[in-house]
């Protein structure tokens, strides 16, 4: 069963897109949001990411049946305060943090007596703010729903339901593996590319417009991942630090053994490695799970 009300907290690129992918694709529900910062609610009010943009949380959240914390890691435990007296006793509250399980521990203890769902739409863009949301961003994309180990499973299925109307793949999974997956496949690329790009323009034997006119390919894909949301992914880091530090070890191991087959000649161990990541490219692609969605990530797709 559907939710009658979904009320959504923080109208940026991912609450903005709930929202209008919700009046897409269940058009019987009505939402509610509001956002900290006013220039925003302004801006989702003329964009219409939500039937009703509210003055202040509560009377975004009353009545809600589905209430989503869609604002950065770091500040869900504000959001949660916003909106905790005024919850109705029989909704559920979620999330999309990029990390799960520190928001987990921090949303049940913030909110007794609520039944609690985090989940994670595996889908975003470089862009962020209330111009950035578009309906089909969850299309064909993973939704990580991480219920707490006690949480009522009529409720989650229900919650999973909501995510595949907005036509995405939903997983259920633990807080703390997805923190390890979401590490390497996510946390840890964005870290690779923030160092690179930040790494390239600190050189000083190659100019800074050099690295500007020359970005072809790879590196030009660096950059757009770089170009990412500062505040989420500094408080990204500080959520999901275990499991960073964890697979940055593993990483960091694997880059000194190409760096010893690069000092050494030793073009089979070079040859092996890129062939093997080949392959996975090959099966991410094959699965239909590349960016083939035209305009994706460009900005040009509202
Ligand atoms: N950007 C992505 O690719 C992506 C993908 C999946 C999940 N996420 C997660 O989704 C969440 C939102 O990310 P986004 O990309 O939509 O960010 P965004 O910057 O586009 O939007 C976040 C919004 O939250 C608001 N906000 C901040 N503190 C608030 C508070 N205390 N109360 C109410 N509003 C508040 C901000 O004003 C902003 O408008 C983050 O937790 C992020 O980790 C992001
Ligand atoms: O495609 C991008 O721009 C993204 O970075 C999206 C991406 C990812 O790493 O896949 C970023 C953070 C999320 O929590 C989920 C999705």
């Amino acid at each position: 069963m559907s939710y009658r009300h979904v009320a959504i907290i923080g109208l940026g690129l991912i609450g903005g897109s709930i929202g209008l992918a919700v009046r897409e694709d269940l058009p019987d529900t009505k939402t509610t949001g509001w956002d900290i910062d006013p220039a925003v609610r302004r801006r989702a009010r003329e964009r219409g990411l939500t039937d009703t943009v509210c003055e202040d949380a509560g009377e975004a959240v009353r009545g809600a049946d589905l209430v989503i914390l869609c604002v950065p890691v770091g500040a869900m435990p504000a959001a949660a305060a916003a909106i905790a007296a005024d919850l109705s006793p029989e909704c559920v509250v979620s999330d999309v943090g990029s990390s799960k399980r520190t928001i987990t521990d921090m949303l049940v203890d913030a909110l007794p007596g609520f039944t609690v769902i985090p989940a994670h739409p595996v889908a975003g863009t470089e862009h962020s703010g209330p111009d950035a949301g578009f309906s089909m961003l969850f299309h064909q994309r993973w939704c990580i729903v991480t219920p707490p180990a006690d949480a009522d499973r009529a409720q989650v299925a229900r919650l999973v339901d909501f995510w595949e109307s907005l036509g995405a793949m939903v997983e259920t999974m633990d807080a703390d593996h997805h923190d390890k997956v979401l590490a390497v496949t996510s946390h840890i690329p964005h870290l690779i590319a923030y160092t690179i790009v930040g790494t390239a323009s600190d050189m000083e034997t190659v100019t800074r417009s050099e690295v500007i006119k020359y970005s072809a390919g790879g590196f030009r894909d660096f950059t757009r991942i770089a170009a990412s949301d500062p505040t989420m992914w500094r408080d990204v880091f500080l959520n999901n630090k275990d499991a960073v530090l964890e697979m940055l070890d593993t990483f960091l191991t694997d880059l000194a053994l190409m760096r010893e087959a690069i000092r050494a000649g030793d073009g089979q161990t070079m040859f092996d490695t890129f062939s093997r990541t080949r392959a996975i490219r090959r099966s991410i692609v094959a699965l239909g799970q590349d960016d083939a969605r035209p305009d994706f990530g460009r900005g040009d797709h509202k």
